[in-house]
């Protein structure tokens, strides 16, 4: 691990100034920044106007050596007592003083940072520290939620739980259509039944934007479950990520007062009405306070928690309804599991002293990797349902112009990303569930920053070690020692008969991860294998492994996008070799003892039952040979068959006769027949039942095949 990090996170190696040789190594500044010789340097070699150069080192301070204590990002920090502050406030809001030699800027509430005796963060020839020039980024005119029902404060609980409703029953019968064969006028095709889907997939796209956040979000967790619903659906529900709209600046405004408990000119210098970004449950609005620190000030919509109460108890009702019925995988899929899980999610993500928390934490995991950069959090401003971060604004690292032309590394940030990932799940085991490309972004240093911490995942140590296990199993191929991986880590059920999992584990293992330098999978591919694979099998993907999957996939696809040459193997090697190393290591000592004694005890009982096995053989093909033994063979497969045929005649008489009774009926009823007409419906209503009922007898036997 160490030369791993040694190898990509010097932070001297990468400093720009120091490969030319200008300045100390790893110097700290304070207010010796302004020093001519290094002013010279930096205008002669970056043209670089003074005035600015100097602004740059005073904020970008990431880390010190000295012994002062640091904020959690490196900063130099102290707490003065709000009484000081107040004090010092009741003159005037005083700012820039000087203390212990060094620069101090209140915030007026509480809290102060002392910036000294720092090194300046990497820089890169072209540009200076964004945070320096004016706000550049580009303000989208985001729609309104004025329009929907849910933005509504006093939204009758009664109607929401109807439009619930009346949205999961046309789903029911949107899902229904496009599954039966019987519902395609002019026959079935497989491209019929795909555009089919893909409506369904776009409507329900646009009713989950109608109904809002709780929806939304679900919307969006659902689009990493590749392994429980079809591929249109998924893709769908991923482009939500987009399409939310924002709130009244009115409503941020009041809402932020209500929360932090004073008025907005108060809190801050200055406040930007229109949202940087609205997203499903909040919108993220930039401002400065008044010691001129620019931050984000991320505000929750009003009235969530209320929704979120009465859409949950509707979810949990149709989480059960989906466990009962077939057509929804039923007892193969734990529906009320998910649901438990996604209303944990959903009630995490709307605290923000939580997400704050998981920053914190976040940026504590990563202090000595310099090149991953998490916001500060400014607890001060913070609370359950606003959080007020450090603006750490960056080119999102799917926009490839302007990553261009600031003359970024691409291949630098591809890689940085995927190791970022990989510092997350093998080492620290706190991992940024949803890295999409909004939540990335590249600084102008060219380090990684990472955005929203309201969906984290945690691998705790035990399953850390069972997928060491697996891991190694893996890469020995063994599909009995992946399998009993997956159990201990509850990602399969042990069922009765095992063997057709274990020959599509082995299939897996054999084909799907052959991978020849020329022939590399991608990950997304692999993925999607391994939920098809899974389909209809015991498996059960816990949310922590499809988070991981869709993690690893998303940034893999950034990662071609940025970098042609990209390839996942090479950046993961050093990292699969140290884990290789590792379960080499434990496996020295008492392990390998037990394993050669299990290893002579399997040999020594082979060896002395084998004359014995032999010669039962020989008496069996004797047997055979002489006709006194006869096999009797029983094809399941074809009694299943031939079951499945005897089914469909039926079904195909049912409905001939159901038919004719139907017209007769209606002729009948046509002339003024009126009871034989009743009687003919009624008829004809008995064969259509007993049509429904084979058709469901054919669904469970194509059912129970899969599942042997
Ligand atoms: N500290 C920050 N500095 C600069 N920009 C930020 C900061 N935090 C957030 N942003 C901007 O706001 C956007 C939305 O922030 P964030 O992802 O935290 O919100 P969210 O409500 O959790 O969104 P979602 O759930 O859709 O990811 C980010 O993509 C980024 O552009």
């Amino acid at each position: 691990m160490a030369a791993i990090l040694a190898s990509h996170g010097c932070y001297c190696r990468d400093l720009q100034f120091m490969d030319h040789g200008k300045a100390a190594d790893c110097l700290s500044f304070s207010g010796s920044i302004s020093s001519d010789k290094f002013q010279n340097v930096a205008r002669q070699e970056y043209g670089l106007p003074a005035a600015n150069r100097f602004l740059r080192f005073q904020v970008n301070v990431r880390q010190t050596e000295s012994s002062e204590k640091l904020g959690t990002n490196g900063r130099a920090a102290k707490m003065v007592s709000t009484k000081e502050v107040m004090r010092s406030k009741s003159s005037s809001i005083n700012m820039g003083e000087r203390v212990n030699g060094s620069k101090q800027v209140v915030n007026g509430y509480g809290a102060s940072l002392v910036k000294r005796n720092t090194v300046p963060a990497l820089v890169t020839p072209k540009i200076k520290d964004s945070k320096d020039l004016p706000f550049t980024e580009e303000l989208k005119v985001l729609t309104s939620d004025e329009g929907f029902s849910w933005a509504n404060d006093n939204y009758n609980s009664l109607q929401r739980t109807i439009d619930v409703w009346s949205f999961v029953l046309s789903l029911r019968v949107r899902i229904l259509f496009d599954s039966e064969k019987w519902a395609y006028l002019g026959g079935f095709t497989e491209d019929k039944q795909k555009n089919r889907r893909q409506k369904t997939a776009s409507w329900l796209r646009e009713k989950v934007l109608q109904l809002g956040p709780t929806f939304i979000k679900l919307g969006q967790l659902s689009s990493t479950r590749s392994d429980l619903f079809p591929r249109e659906y998924v893709d769908e529900l991923a482009k939500l990520q987009d399409r939310v709209p924002a709130f009244s600046p009115k409503k941020a405004r009041d809402f932020i007062e209500k929360e932090l408990g004073a008025p907005i000119d108060l809190l801050f210098k200055e406040f930007e009405d229109r949202p940087i970004a609205a997203a499903s449950l909040g919108q993220v609005h930039r401002a400065v306070l008044h010691n001129g620190e620019k931050i984000v000030v991320k505000v929750q919509r009003p009235g969530l928690k209320k929704l979120f109460d009465i859409d949950l108890r509707n979810l949990k009702l149709i989480a059960e309804y989906f466990q009962r019925s077939e057509t929804f995988g039923g007892p193969t899929r734990d529906w009320i599991g998910i649901y438990e899980e996604c209303a944990t999610i959903l009630y995490q993500e709307i605290d923000y002293i939580n997400e704050g928390k998981n920053a914190d934490r976040f940026r504590r995991d990563f202090r000595n990797v310099k090149w991953v950069r998490v916001p500060l959090v400014f607890w001060d401003y913070t609370a359950t349902k606003v959080l007020t971060l450090e603006y750490v604004p960056g080119v999102k690292i799917n926009k490839l112009d302007m990553i261009d032309a600031r003359g970024y590394d691409r291949s630098q940030i591809s890689s940085r990303a995927i190791e970022s990932y990989l510092i997350q799940i093998l080492k620290t085991g706190f991992f940024h569930a949803d890295p999409h490309p909004g939540n990335l972004a590249i600084d102008v240093d060219g380090a990684l920053i990472y955005y929203d911490f309201g969906m984290m995942g945690e691998i705790k140590s035990f399953t850390r070690e069972r997928l060491l296990d697996l891991f190694y199993a893996v890469y020995e191929k063994d599909a009995k020692k992946v399998m009993q991986s997956l159990i201990e880590l509850e990602a399969l059920q042990p069922t009765g008969d095992m063997s057709s999992v274990r020959r599509s584990v082995q299939f897996f293992l054999d084909n799907l991860l052959s991978q020849t330098p020329d022939q590399e999978q991608t990950l997304s591919t692999i993925g999607e294998d391994l939920f098809a694979i899974a389909t209809d099998q015991p498996f059960r993907f816990p949310s922590t492994f499809t988070f991981v999957i869709r993690a690893f996939s998303t940034l893999e696809g950034i990662g071609y996008t940025l970098d042609p040459e990209f390839s996942f193997v090479k950046i993961a090697a050093p990292y699969a070799q140290e884990l290789l190393d590792l379960k080499k290591n434990q496996q020295n000592g008492t392990q390998l003892v037990e394993e050669i004694r299990r290893q002579a005890n399997d040999a020594r009982t082979y060896t002395i039952s084998m004359p014995y096995r032999i010669q039962r053989i020989e008496e069996f093909v004797k047997q055979l040979e002489s006709g006194d033994l006869k096999l009797r063979v029983r094809v399941l497969e074809s009694e299943r068959a031939a079951r499945k045929a005897t089914i469909l005649q039926m079904a195909t008489i049912y409905t001939v006769l159901g038919g004719t009774l139907l017209n007769v009926g209606i002729t009948f009823s046509s002339q003024g027949g009126q009871v034989i007409a009743n009687g003919s419906f009624l008829g004809a209503g008995v064969f259509l039942t007993l049509l429904l009922r084979s058709m469901q007898r054919v669904r469970k036997l194509d059912k129970f095949e899969k599942m042997i």
